[in-house]
């Protein structure tokens, strides 16, 4: 059989590519051989699947001339050959086999690799959203953080992980990284990530099908929950219901679950008090908009992914007039990107004006309320996030309102609007924020000073 693999080996190295062969065939190794049937055991199910399809045919007839008679080939998941030198014992069982009494846990759970691919389709985790990919700054990296202890220890750190912040700045794109590591861990557990609407659309699919059993055996049987957006159940109060036994029996588990959100737990509205104290039961933490610098590397750093040139200072220039968030950017990389490949220029920062120059002209022309948040909330150093929360401590009641009488001197938005860009507040508070603040700037030099400058800042 040692002769056999040797020769087989060979054979593959000669026609395989270098990576092609260190990454599939170097990592295999033969169990044993008997009445016919050759076993090689791979060290991983990632592994294991992708040679059962790609190379075990090519082995079989390998097989088959080397001992000039029919064998079958089977394959099976040996993890202690991450790292072992040697092949392992023959107390194993086969690839689509049930296990049987006696043998390691880890063997009886073995699937099809069908089953196994679905499990990784079912999960909906993106692969391209992962850590490597995630630019970190001050403004997530206590968020980036959490995730990453948590993929590497689910269910016994933090249950559940929260993350809340404001549109586009990188909540999906961090659980997905999660899911992809816990994945790569280990392809057997069982993930599912799912937007809060989605999970709203099941809810009511199971209750027009009775199918409440199917559900709950489904959410209650995973090892990982990711739910995104979860203030999309706000009013639903069945979806709640279900969340919440889903949840309990989770976390009773040890299974571990990741939400996330627009706003910390408690400024969610709509939302039974019962889940919300639970959402705030493990780890909180906020993201937020990313800061001058973080801005200029996320734009390097996808510019460089898509093999695009950018330098330092068309980067900066780009970072310096939009601020909102790491959307806004990607949009405005990919129209700078697509004007110079289509006018076959190189980017300069003409070039950059010119793609960008109804976003820019928006950009200063109108400035956005969520721009006026941010600076706001960075000048009086508090949360972006409290901008929107029902909390009335003066040191950020006052910031929360100069940003509405900003918004309201700045934009073209009604009352009405910009009471709801507050976190859903009455249009007589944004009016009540709108004189009080007019009336302290036109008594108070240093009140007039301070709005001065945020005008300015917020001008560009
Ligand atoms: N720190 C980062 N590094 C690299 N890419 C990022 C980062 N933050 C966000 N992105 C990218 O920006 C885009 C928007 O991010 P994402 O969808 O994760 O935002 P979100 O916070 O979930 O927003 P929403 O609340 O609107 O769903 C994605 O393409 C994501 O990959």
């Amino acid at each position: 059989m040692e002769n056999f693999w040797q020769t087989c080996s060979a054979m593959l190295e000669q026609e395989l590519t270098p990576q092609q062969f260190s990454a599939w065939i170097k990592p295999l190794a033969p169990l044993d051989f008997e009445d016919g049937r050759l076993r090689i055991a791979a060290p991983n199910r990632f592994k294991l699947d992708w040679v059962k399809t790609q190379f075990a045919s090519r082995i079989t007839t390998l097989a088959t001339e080397y001992w000039e008679a029919p064998i079958e080939v089977q394959f099976v998941l040996d993890p202690r050959l991450n790292g072992a030198k040697r092949p392992v014992t023959v107390s194993m069982a086969v690839a689509d086999g049930n296990g049987s009494g006696g043998q390691p846990d880890v063997l009886e759970r073995i699937e099809t690799p069908v089953a196994d691919n679905s499990r990784r389709e079912q999960s909906r985790i993106n692969t391209a959203l992962t850590f490597e990919s995630f630019v970190t700054g001050k403004a997530n990296q206590l968020a980036r953080a959490a995730a990453i202890q948590v993929a590497t220890n689910p269910g016994v750190s933090y249950n559940p992980l929260f993350l809340y912040g404001g549109v586009g700045l990188g909540k999906t794109h961090l659980i997905h990284a999660i899911g992809n590591q816990v994945l790569a861990d280990n392809p057997n557990v069982r993930i599912r990530y799912i937007h809060a609407e989605q999970y709203v659309r099941d809810v009511v699919t199971a209750y027009q099908r009775k199918g409440f059993d199917d559900f709950k055996r489904y959410y209650h049987s995973l090892d990982l929950l990711l739910i995104d957006d979860i203030q999309f159940f706000a009013g639903k109060s069945r979806t709640q219901e279900e969340f919440f036994y889903a949840f309990e029996a989770l976390i009773a588990a040890k299974k571990q679950i990741i939400i996330t959100s627009d706003t910390y737990p408690k400024e969610i509205t709509g939302m039974d008090d019962r889940l919300i104290s639970r959402f705030d039961s493990g780890l909180t933490v906020a993201v937020e908009p990313p800061e001058l610098e973080m801005r200029v590397a996320i734009l390097l750093k996808k510019a460089a992914q898509e093999g695009a040139v950018l330098s330092d200072d068309v980067a900066f220039f780009v970072a310096k007039h939009l601020r909102s968030n790491v959307r806004e950017l990607e949009g405005a990389l990919r129209k700078i990107l697509a004007y110079s490949r289509f006018h076959g220029k190189d980017i300069t920062i003409d070039v950059v004006k010119d793609a960008l120059k109804d976003l820019l002209s928006v950009q200063n022309r109108q400035i956005s309320v969520e721009n006026i948040q941010k600076t706001v909330a960075d000048f009086f150093n508090i949360k972006v996030a409290d901008m929107y929360s029902k909390k009335r401590p003066a040191n950020i009641a006052r910031p929360r309102q100069i940003a509405m009488y900003l918004a309201k001197e700045l934009t073209q938005k009604s009352l009405p609007e910009i009471g709801d860009l507050f976190g859903g507040r009455d249009h007589t508070t944004v009016l009540h924020a709108v004189r009080k603040i007019a009336a302290d700037r036109s008594k108070n030099p240093e009140v007039n000073h301070e709005l001065h400058v945020l005008e300015q800042t917020l001008k560009g």
